[in-house]
């Protein structure tokens, strides 16, 4: 079951709804419904499937839609047309026709939220703006400052309990946000740009510790930002919108290596797909490496220049190398290995899954190819050309739709 569904919504901001949604169904732009209605197209036929312990990124430009759509998952913006299923339990609560009850019950279990300006209560402590939420949840006092601080802990900020917002940085004010939202132990989190305030370094920071949460607490997150790289690094998939509608759902690789529209394309052009490429999806193929006439079978040429050659058996492992005549020692890539390993001459076989920002160091150290391997089998080799098509993004097309 989807922890969220978001099925044809539409969200119009304005007083003649019926008429601009007619408006959209003739396929007028939003140019020419704010002509004709004065209304604002803020989302248009979103349809996204978010499951449990997903990273989903909003990502597109200014105005494009993307809090329009975050806002309406909890109800602060009024779903025009359309339903968002978000999951209580067992069951899916229609959150665009749910009553006001249910609404706030929802809101107070299952989904909590974090800004991008904090939110928080300026004339209340650090712990008191933690705890907030649980009293709205009618736990008691000692719960509650015992529950806080758990989450403060989490936060690395117990020793900051009993100092006003004001007197914390941006970043740290952004933490306790976070521990707010944890504190509900909503299984669902909404999240509108809540680092882009927040200077780089700290940002890095933050989606770090985001990044390490999620994997402790296992929440479902819908995560808006207008910054690739960041949508890159946090998402597991990333929805971009452009004018209102989402034009492309996909895993972050994908949404790198086969942008749908040129507006895409372009976000991709300017960000560094590294940490989400995989050696598979640049690699050439084991069956594209060369043989040659004077050779016997089982040999395949890295590179004729320096005759880089490698041996691989009939159940398709490597078993040995060498380069101008001399043997090459292989050494089989273990993960969470220190890089300082390996040295200069080695010839590295890693996971095919391996990122390309690891192959990158790795080739750096051992000034070799990398030989792609899975369940011990070569399945490919990055050379020399797959690496600086990474580097030069020359690894994705444009698909035509
Ligand atoms: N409450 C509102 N009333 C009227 N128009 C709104 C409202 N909220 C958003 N809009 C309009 O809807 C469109 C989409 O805005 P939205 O804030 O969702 O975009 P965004 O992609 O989140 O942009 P940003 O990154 O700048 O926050 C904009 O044209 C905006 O002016």
């Amino acid at each position: 079951m989807a922890a969220i569904s978001i099925r044809n919504v539409d969200v119009v901001f304005g007083n003649h709804v019926e008429q601009s949604l007619a408006l959209l169904d003739k396929g007028s732009s939003r140019q020419e419904i704010i002509d004709a209605t004065g209304d604002v197209v803020g989302v248009h036929n979103a349809c996204i499937e978010v499951q449990p312990g997903e990273i989903c990124v909003l990502m597109g430009l200014s105005g494009s839609g993307k809090s329009s759509l975050l806002r309406a998952v909890n109800g602060l913006n009024t779903v025009s047309r359309g339903e968002i299923l978000v999951q209580d339990g067992d069951q899916m609560v229609d959150i665009a026709s749910c009553d006001a009850k249910t609404l706030q019950h929802m809101r107070t279990r299952r989904i909590s939220m974090v800004f991008q300006n904090f939110a928080l209560m300026p004339w209340m402590t650090v712990i008191d703006n933690v705890a907030f939420g649980l009293e709205m949840q009618g736990m008691s006092k000692p719960k509650r400052r015992a529950k806080a601080m758990q989450q403060l802990e989490m936060v690395s900020l117990t020793e900051w309990k009993d100092k006003y917002p004001h007197e914390l940085s941006g970043g740290m004010q952004q933490r306790v946000g976070l521990a707010r939202a944890f504190a509900m132990d909503s299984d669902i989190l909404l999240m509108d740009e809540p680092f882009s305030a927040l200077d780089p370094l700290i940002r890095n920071q933050l989606q770090d510790e985001l990044i390490e949460l999620q994997q402790r607490l296992n929440k479902t997150i819908l995560f808006v930002s207008h910054d690739l790289d960041e949508a890159l690094k946090l998402g597991t998939h990333i929805a971009i919108m452009e004018s209102a509608k989402i034009i492309q759902h996909d895993k972050p690789e994908d949404i790198v290596l086969n942008p749908k529209t040129p507006y895409v394309a372009d976000f991709v052009a300017h960000t560094n797909p590294l940490n989400v490429l995989c050696g598979r999806s640049l690699m050439t193929d084991v069956s594209e490496l060369d043989t040659r006439d004077d050779m016997p079978d089982d040999m395949r040429v890295l590179n004729p220049h320096d005759n880089t050659l490698i041996s691989v058996n009939a159940e398709g492992a490597v078993v040995a190398a060498s380069r101008q005549d001399q043997p090459l020692n292989l050494h089989r890539w273990i993960d969470g290995q220190d890089i300082e390993d390996l040295a200069e001459g080695l010839l590295v076989m890693a996971a095919a899954d391996v990122s390309m920002r690891l192959a990158i160091e790795i080739k750096y150290k051992t000034g070799l190819p990398v030989l792609l391997t899975e369940s011990d089998k070569l399945v490919g080799v990055l050379l020399d050309k797959d690496f600086y098509h990474a580097l030069l993004g020359k690894h994705f097309t444009v698909g035509s739709d």
